[in-house]
């Protein structure tokens, strides 16, 4: 059956146009106004599918439940101007009356962006055909709805809210097209985030997680997985001498989550195990900080040249022949200017030097200097050390071999540490991606408090330059290279909202601000009315709107995420019995 016994009738469609978020522009929406028979227990609430039928024949419209309420004739025109006495006597009545046939639950709903043909079969498109005011309103089955909008094989990941059917995601598409999670603090982030991982690393065998973690909470969302799997947990600070020292230090640095306070005991012998099988690294970050030579830097450099008035004129015809050669090698390699320089460079520096030298240039020119200076930095190499450095994680995180570590979680209490930590990362996985030319692992990047690493203004000071470059380069190209990420945040206002467009699934909790909110709704052209439902939101409970990706259908689906901490708890006794 596609339709449920209930039915309603189309009664009004109202539009309402605001200003955009950013002032800019406007935006409308249309509202569909529904009557259906009042019952106390009618199963109409937010987010239901309903169908109701246009223009064309054998075609309906699909609109989405956004907000209802109960109506009486009695009260419609109820105001302060009728006599309190009668007031009080008409409501009275109404309170007796309303089973009654002067009643009906007024249903608001917003298009959801598709048009079904029911001809036989049933067909699923997107776009808008005008309803019918007055027609009827159909309410889908449950197993329409499951049918439609979720993938037969999708990995389970919580329940949609008033339906009785799971909710599946397809993890696969999710994180090929970036994720986000925006919710205000205490909304459940870094649960779903911890529960978005553990079932994306479960379902995809090829996927390597890394969590850069400001908060210091992952190391326990995540423990049972790190024991799990070969695994990775990295902090800052000097590594723990012993066992038990291990397992009191990470017990008392880490947050420990309200339901767990009973459980430290097994916590500690978690972190003590997870000592015992070596997953622990301390990070070295080079003090100098960002030390690398890149493309962009070098073409400055080789252009600076070119123009410097003491530079003797016959050599700069060379150095414009570098500037040649380095194109060439860039667009051969698809590097870009943010590349670090390496031995790719060397033929380039050759060619050059060689044909100055045919030129009959003379030996103690800049041209011949400038190029021996580069080659000299190429092939110093990096001090040989037992040192864990960003290097290492990269060469690890991308390491195709199915022993290697999965799961890496970085500990940067500190927001400048993180963000270093971050941009020399992306860097470096780039630069070796891109020489692989490989598209395993595939890998993502899971960024909690983005708004700290691509805030809405970046600085130099504070290393969020870099971050912001390098996650944008990671939003916007990683998709190529099989380099995808998650960001979480609880202001939308203080990111960089062009990133937005480059992340095709979010998951949105209660954002008690509007701009947030509108930021959302027209990012994803969904009304208003939807996204603000997120406010009554419970702990736990979120709206996942997915563009192209996630769902079968791009249905905003409102629904009770698993608990992280339940699976946890379970893997964590079973581990550790
Ligand atoms: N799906 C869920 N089911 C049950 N409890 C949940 C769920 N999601 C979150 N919680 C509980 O709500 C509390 C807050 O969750 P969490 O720490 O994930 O929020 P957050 O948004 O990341 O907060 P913050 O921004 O402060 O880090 C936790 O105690 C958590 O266990």
């Amino acid at each position: 059956m596609i339709f449920s016994n209930i039915e309603g009738r189309l009664r009004e469609i109202r539009t309402f146009t605001r200003p955009t978020a950013d002032g800019r522009g406007t935006i409308t929406f249309r509202v569909f106004v529904i009557e259906m028979p009042f019952s106390r227990d009618t199963p109409i609430d937010a987010g239901k599918l309903l169908a109701v039928e246009t223009i064309r024949k054998e075609y309906y419209l699909l609109l989405e439940v956004t907000d209802y309420f109960p109506q009486h004739y009695g009260m419609v025109n109820l105001d302060g101007s009728v006599p309190p006495e009668l007031r009080e006597e008409i409501m009275k009545r109404v309170e007796e009356k309303w089973e009654s046939k002067e009643s009906w639950i007024e249903v608001y709903a917003s298009s959801v962006g598709y048009v079904m043909r029911v001809n036989g079969g049933v067909e699923f498109k997107r776009g808008y055909i005008p309803p019918l005011p007055g027609s009827k309103v159909k309410l889908f089955t449950d197993e329409t709805f499951e049918k439609f909008v979720f993938y037969e094989n999708g990995v389970k990941i919580g329940k949609v809210v008033n339906e009785n059917i799971d909710l599946k995601l397809n993890i696969e598409k999710a994180i090929k097209y970036h994720i986000g999670v925006f919710a205000y603090t205490g909304s459940g982030k870094s649960n779903l985030t911890s529960m978005l991982i553990r079932k994306s690393l479960e379902k995809m065998k090829d996927l390597k997680v890394i969590v850069i973690d400001v908060s210091m909470e992952y190391g326990i969302l995540l423990l049972d997985q790190l024991l799990t799997y070969e695994s990775r947990l990295v902090t800052l600070d000097r590594l723990p001498d012993n066992q038990i020292d291990a397992g009191r230090r990470l017990l008392r640095t880490h947050v420990i989550p309200e339901e767990l306070n009973e459980d430290r005991d097994l916590i500690r012998k978690a972190f003590e195990t997870l000592y015992n099988q070596g997953k622990l690294r301390k990070l070295y970050i080079p003090p100098q900080g960002i030390s690398f030579l890149t493309y962009g830097m070098l073409i400055d450099m080789v252009r600076s040249q070119t123009e410097d008035k003491y530079v003797a004129t016959a050599q700069k015809p060379f150095f414009m022949m570098l500037l040649h050669e380095l194109d060439r090698l860039m667009r051969e390699n698809k590097l870009s200017k943010d590349d670090v320089v390496d031995e790719a460079v060397l033929h380039s520096l050759d060619e050059v030097e060689m044909k100055a030298r045919e030129a009959g240039i003379k030996e103690n020119a800049t041209i011949f200097s400038f190029i021996s200076a580069i080659k000299q930095y190429i092939e110093l190499k990096p001090i040989e050390s037992e040192e864990y450095d960003v290097e290492n994680l990269a060469i690890e995180l991308l390491d195709q071999d199915p022993a290697s570590p999965r799961l890496f979680i970085v500990e940067t209490p500190n927001m400048d540490d993180a963000r270093l930590v971050i941009s020399l990362l992306i860097d470096q996985v780039f630069m070796r991606r891109k020489r692989s030319y490989s598209s395993i692992p595939v890998v993502l990047f899971v960024l909690d408090e983005a708004q700290e690493f691509i805030p809405f203004e970046s600085r130099q000071k504070d290393y969020s330059e870099y971050s912001s470059i390098a996650v944008e380069k990671l939003l916007r190209h990683g998709r190529k290279y099989h380099l995808h990420a998650l960001i979480s945040t609880q202001r939308l206002a203080y990111l960089n909202t062009n990133v937005l467009q480059q992340i095709h699934t979010y998951f949105v909790s209660t954002l008690p601000r509007p701009y947030d909110r509108q930021l959302i709704s027209e990012t994803f052209g969904i009304s208003d009315s939807l996204v603000d439902r997120t406010l009554n939101f419970d702990i736990g409970q979120w709206l996942l709107i997915s563009f192209k990706a996630a769902l079968k259908e791009d249905i905003p689906i409102m629904f009770y995420a698993d608990n992280n901490i339940s699976e946890l708890k379970e893997n964590l006794l079973k581990i550790l019995k």
